[in-house]
């Protein structure tokens, strides 16, 4: 998806603040507004309070010489100024807040609608994907928010920096440039140094993933049973510790280099300021100004160097919120491999399905299926069987269209309105398929929420879903359809043949004209897997069936047996007709006829087989 970092650019990060600002506003105008003015408000106090105190210390010193002065104003001038910094501080806490909370689910509404957009698993196997998903979901959090108090602390900084430089004025037209200037390369290297940060970190994006996984072995259920017996519990810990400690040492040395680094530019500037001070304590001796502009000098000096270290230290912060939007815009916009295409064509209505030298090979890797050739009329219903390895999931996910073929063409439909797959409406296509998958997904809600996937209910389809997988010999009065599963929940666990009676009732809950079946009963206890069949066998009536499976009894269901090797079509026949060929499937029948210890082996037993 989007490249690996390196150090952005000035021009990137400014692309990226004109594409998110206007994303910002739209999702809050009013209180983005607000903020905005708040911290442009904010900018002026300091240097309101600067003149406060040089007009307080020329009254004091006009007082001493028997002027007349109003102390009460400028004691009203002073609480009032220090009133409404107050008041200015908290309102934009709380706005800021509020907007941020706004902003981040907004934020993870369009990553969780990205993520519905990218329909096949072609981009999910790009490890540079998980590291962005890694990157844009844990900053989604408070990324959103740290950019929204950097730009209104910006903003803040410019107009205190722009009215404490106009205070100087007062002293020479000069003064505020010579600041300025004095800090420059100080202010350079700081941002320079900044941005190293964010570098750094995407850099260590895929490690900090390799870190997660240790640590979700050592935690998660899933893996709880291999990692006490083998006792890997003390591998993770120490692999963790020796990765995060190698990152945390370069990130250590670096940042020490970058701050050493700073401190010439920080001497300079010091020594701007200092001969400014001399000058102006000279002027004060040869009377050419007064006690309250040496407090002026004195206060403003040191204010605008603070405004302006705070100004490029926001300026290098925002870095880092800036290019993890870069990112989410990147992310958002790239190009999401298998898609819908924008006009799809009329969805045929035969169902029969033709492959046309497909070939497909996996990112990256040498080619899992080649020159596949093949017919599969409406209505039938097909074995596929081969060694492990073979392609058979393959080929069923380019049917589910999860990938598409790298050469080579999917045809649906009858000969007289053939179309490919890719100008189908896919989730039109996917609506229209029942699949088993062999590592269905187990979600831990509810057992009816298991089966109806988000789909209407429907009692009859349901009741008759959870007779046909055989669920109903799961359900009891402590386990009913509300049942919550799994344990991270609280929920009960069903044991591995329950889980899959209910990825069948899944798949039979949905009318379906395509049924996929991907070794659906592995785990099933032979009783019941003689039951699903039976099921499957009623289910498959009328409809398109792919059976993909290592046991060969059940293939005895099917019209038509295909056997893969090694990527290729090397068998298409019935039961009958390929024992009789001899081949490989002959071979597979006879090696698991004796490990049943089912008798004499086919020859023997089958007339057909030569
Ligand atoms: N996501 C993937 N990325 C890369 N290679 C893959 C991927 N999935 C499968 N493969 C490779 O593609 C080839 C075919 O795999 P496939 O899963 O289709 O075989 P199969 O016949 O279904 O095997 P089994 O009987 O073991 O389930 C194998 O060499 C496998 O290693």
């Amino acid at each position: 998806m989007t490249s690996a970092s390196s150090e952005p650019g000035h021009a990137e990060l400014l692309r990226t603040l004109r594409a998110t600002l206007p994303d910002l506003w739209r999702s809050q105008p009013l209180v983005t507004g607000g903020l905005l003015l708040l911290g442009a408000a904010q900018g002026l106090m300091p240097a309101v309070t600067i003149l406060i105190g040089k007009w307080t210390v020329d009254g004091v010193s006009g007082l001493l010489a028997g002027q007349s002065v109003n102390l009460t104003a400028l004691a009203g001038a002073w609480a009032g100024a220090a009133l409404l910094t107050q008041l200015t501080t908290v309102l934009t806490q709380v706005m800021q807040g509020v907007a941020a909370d706004h902003y981040t689910l907004h934020v993870n509404q369009r990553l969780m609608r990205r993520m519905t957009e990218l329909q096949g698993l072609d981009v999910l196997e790009d490890p540079q994907f998980h590291d962005d998903i890694e990157v844009l979901q844990g900053g989604a959090s408070y990324r959103p928010l740290n950019l929204l108090s950097t730009l209104v602390y910006g903003l803040r900084g410019v107009a205190a920096a722009i009215s404490v430089a106009a205070t100087l004025l007062i002293i020479g037209w000069w003064v505020p440039l010579v600041v300025v200037a004095g800090m420059l390369p100080l202010l350079s290297r700081q941002m320079q140094f900044y941005r190293l940060g964010w570098t750094l970190f995407i850099q260590n994006t895929p490690e900090a993933r390799e870190v997660n996984y240790l640590s979700r072995v050592a935690l998660r259920h899933e893996y709880a049973k291999e990692v006490r017996l083998y006792g890997l519990a003390p591998h993770l810990q120490r692999e963790a510790l020796q990765r995060t400690r190698a990152y945390q040492d370069t990130l250590r040395a670096q940042r020490t280099r970058g701050l050493l680094a700073l401190l010439p530019f920080e001497a300079l500037s010091l020594l701007v300021t200092a001969g400014l001070f001399v000058f102006v304590v000279g002027q004060a001796q040869a009377g050419r100004v007064g006690a309250g502009s040496i407090v002026l000098v004195i206060t403003a000096l040191a204010a605008l160097q603070g405004e302006l270290r705070q100004l490029s230290e926001m300026i290098s912060t925002a870095t880092e919120p800036l290019s993890w939007f870069g990112k989410l815009h990147a992310f958002l916009s790239a190009p999401g491999g298998v898609q819908s295409p924008a006009q799809p064509r009329p969805m045929p209505t035969d169902g029969a399905i033709t492959l046309e030298n497909v070939s497909f090979a996996y990112r990256d890797q040498p080619p899992a299926l080649h020159d596949l050739t093949l017919h599969i009329p409406a209505g039938q219903t097909v074995a596929i069987v081969g060694e492990n390895g073979a392609g058979k999931t393959t080929l069923v996910k380019l049917l589910l269209r999860y990938y598409d073929p790298t050469a080579g063409r999917i045809l649906i439909g009858d000969a007289a309105a053939r179309t490919d797959l890719r100008d189908l409406d896919l989730n039109d296509w996917r609506a229209g398929i029942a699949a088993v998958f062999q590592d269905f997904a187990r979600f831990e809600w509810t057992l009816r929420e298991n089966i109806l996937l988000g789909q209407t209910p429907d009692g009859d389809r349901l009741n008759a879903a959870v007779q046909g997988s055989g669920l109903s010999g799961v359900l009891n009065d402590s386990r009913t359809l509300d049942t919550r599963l799994g344990q991270a929940f609280g929920g009960t666990e069903l044991s591995g043949g329950q889980w899959q009676k209910l990825a069948t009732a899944r798949a039979l809950y949905r009318s379906a004209r395509l049924l996929i079946l991907d070794e659906p009963t592995a785990a099933l206890d032979p009783r019941s897997e003689a039951e699903v069949f039976s099921t499957f066998a009623a289910l498959a009536r009328g409809r398109t069936t792919l059976l993909v499976t290592h046991r060969l009894g059940s293939v005895l269901m099917a019209d038509r047996i295909l056997v893969m090797k090694a990527g290729r079509l090397i068998e298409d026949g019935t039961h009958a007709e390929l024992l009789a060929r001899g081949g490989e499937y002959a071979e597979l029948w006879q090696l698991q006829a004796r490990q049943y210890g089912t008798g004499p082996a086919p020859h023997e037993r089958d007339p057909a087989y030569p």
